[in-house]
């Protein structure tokens, strides 16, 4: 009753938040569970507890524009826990854990994996931080990515980074990139590159049009880059406190 209470509450302190979809419940209340260790809250009748909230930054753009290399920068500076959706995958996949196999397929065929699989890797890493400032690189890759993210943590993020790079750029980085992902050859690119803009610029575009997007010129050095992306994080700096 108490959590009901204050989860209502909560959302209507903050805009991030949404109701939650009834029959995902359960997650959205052990989510807002996990947060309920900071601020003060109190309203007429005495009733007073703390609530604490995550802020969450999705940071956008086609493989290869520079997200993973901006977000750690953003990590260091502004105190940021970076959650790379892709990295996330991958560790699952490095467990062996039953769904590795399907993922490392569908990763090598540069589609995307199912919104469920993702959603829960990405709750569990927020669940188990002790951070409330997160940055969610790489996700959501679709609108039914997008919407599974809602429904599942009851939560929109407060901003979108979107770094915008032209695609002769980002084939060029990513052949270069020499990490030895499964995922970075001209095949798999080209296959990943049509998914980008069938399905990733949607979400992009979705979130444009609530007026929640910062695009960046993601061509120059990492460091000129840089000053164009910390202004913008500072701006937020009162509100993610
Ligand atoms: N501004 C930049 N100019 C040139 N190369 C870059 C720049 N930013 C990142 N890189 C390099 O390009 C590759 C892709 O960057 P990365 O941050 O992994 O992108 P993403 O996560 O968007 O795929 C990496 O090898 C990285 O070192
Ligand atoms: O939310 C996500 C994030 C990544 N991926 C898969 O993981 C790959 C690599 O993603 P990552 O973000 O690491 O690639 P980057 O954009 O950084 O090159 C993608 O092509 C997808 O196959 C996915 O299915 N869902
Ligand atoms: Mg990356």
């Amino acid at each position: 009753m108490m959590r009901r209470h204050l989860a209502s509450y909560s959302s209507v302190l903050f805009s991030s938040f949404r109701s939650y979809v009834p029959n995902q419940a359960p997650y959205a209340l052990k989510f807002l569970e996990h947060f309920t260790t900071e601020y003060y809250v109190s309203e007429k009748g005495g009733f007073s507890s703390k609530v604490r909230v995550p802020f969450i930054s999705f940071v956008l753009g086609g493989p290869g524009s520079g997200k993973g290399t901006q977000c750690a920068k953003i990590a260091h500076t502004f105190g940021f826990t970076h959650l790379s959706a892709g990295d996330l995958l991958r560790t699952e996949i490095s467990s062996n854990s039953e769904k590795g196999a399907a993922i490392l397929e569908t990763i090598k065929q540069g589609k995307i994996v199912p919104s469920e699989v993702t959603v829960n890797l990405i709750r569990r890493a927020i669940e188990s931080s002790q951070n409330h400032k997160f940055l969610i690189d790489g996700f959501p890759r679709s609108e039914e990515n997008r919407i599974a993210f809602e429904q599942i943590m009851g939560a929109e993020p407060n901003f979108v980074l979107y770094f915008d790079c032209p695609e002769e750029e980002m084939v060029k980085r990513v052949l270069c990139r020499n990490e030895g992902r499964v995922d970075d050859n001209i095949d798999t690119l080209k296959k990943r590159l049509k998914i980008y803009e069938s399905l990733n610029l949607p979400v992009i575009n979705y979130y444009l049009a609530k007026g929640k997007v910062h695009k960046i010129n993601a061509i120059g050095p990492e460091e000129e880059i840089f000053e164009q992306v910390r202004p913008i994080i500072a701006s937020y700096e009162g509100a993610c406190k």
